[in-house]
């Protein structure tokens, strides 16, 4: 029943169990469309660099690098990704075939010890290494002291255990794909946690010489996902975007009214974060492009920073 011609497909992943599943996850897809399909599992910087934040050693394009050598070298032919991790602009000759369906984009809180943010203890440590998170906890609990906290999502929760920390925060949908939806004990509200851009939505990454996997990947796109993702990705891309500055985007497509909240701030840190949102009818990815540009411009009009959001 596959509209196009089955093709022999290899994937190329990083091998942490998240990515690992992404990609069994986009395997299975193809494979039930006909398509036979391997992957060949790689190991990025970004996995081997974790004693330092990754806005101090060359932000999320170490994640896909070795990734997109493997597709321009042909041993692999697509690149399953968090879109959060993927560069808002893919280097020459690569492009983005679909966006798929968006899983949890909210933040959760993760403790061993405490229901929620509210219940952690004055000064309690919390650990996250982006500069969105900690910004954001931070507005919300001045007193926290928050720490840094890198590596896979196993590594994350082990350092927790260990007791490192009293409490973490994660993306909910990377502890939902993995089954471990029992370590969340709250999600934040999105007006709370603002998520990243892109934040709990696959990509699928290919050579842009291929448009003959562009048709094998169009059937496992989702087109509410992907405008919404593309209008979160352009605010990124628009205010510079690289995990070096706080920056979040998060949007909801509601009866074709796109609605974009996004927020920024300085790269140190310090100040509390400027805050924009719009809703527009948007039915291509152009349309999302744009409302993504607005808001930029918006939180640029914002001025160094302002404790209200800025709505409309
Ligand atoms: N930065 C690492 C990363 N990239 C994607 C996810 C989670 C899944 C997703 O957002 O799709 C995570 C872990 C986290 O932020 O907790």
């Amino acid at each position: 029943m596959s509209p196009t011609q089955p093709l022999p497909l290899v994937i190329a992943t990083r091998e942490s169990r998240l990515a690992l599943w992404q990609a069994e996850h986009v395997q299975a897809l193809l494979r039930a469309r006909g398509h036979s399909v391997s992957l060949l599992g790689m190991t990025t910087q970004g996995d081997q660099i974790l004693d330092r934040s990754l806005s101090k050693v060359g932000g999320k394009g170490l994640f896909v690098k070795e990734l997109e050598v493997a597709l321009e070298e042909g041993r692999a032919h697509i690149a399953v990704h968090s879109l959060k991790d993927v560069p808002m602009e893919l280097p020459e000759g690569f492009a983005l075939a679909c966006v798929m369906e968006r899983e949890d984009p909210r933040d959760a809180f993760v403790s061993p010890h405490y229901a929620s943010l509210d219940a952690l203890p004055q000064g309690a440590v919390v650990g996250t290494s982006s500069l969105r998170r900690q910004v954001l906890l931070q507005a919300l609990r001045p007193d926290l002291k928050i720490e840094p906290l890198r590596g896979n999502l196993d590594t994350r929760l082990r350092k927790l255990d260990d007791g490192q920390y009293d409490a973490i925060v994660l993306a909910a949908a990377g502890l939902k794909r993995l089954g471990l939806q029992d370590r969340i004990r709250t999600e934040f509200a999105t007006t709370d946690m603002l998520p990243a851009a892109g934040q709990g939505a696959l990509g699928i990454e290919i050579r842009s010489d291929r448009q003959d996997l562009m048709a094998a990947l169009a059937p496992l796109a989702h087109q509410e996902t992907w405008l919404t993702v593309t209008a979160e990705r352009a605010v990124s891309r628009a205010m510079g975007g690289s995990c070096s500055m706080p920056l979040a985007a998060h949007g909801r497509l509601v009866q074709g009214t796109l609605h974009l909240d996004a927020a920024w701030g300085d790269p140190d840190g310090s100040a509390p974060l400027v805050h924009a949102s719009a809703s527009a009818p948007v039915a291509t990815l152009a349309d999302a492009d744009a409302l993504g540009i607005a808001i930029a411009a918006r939180l640029r009009a914002g001025g160094a920073r302002a404790s209200h959001p800025v709505t409309g």
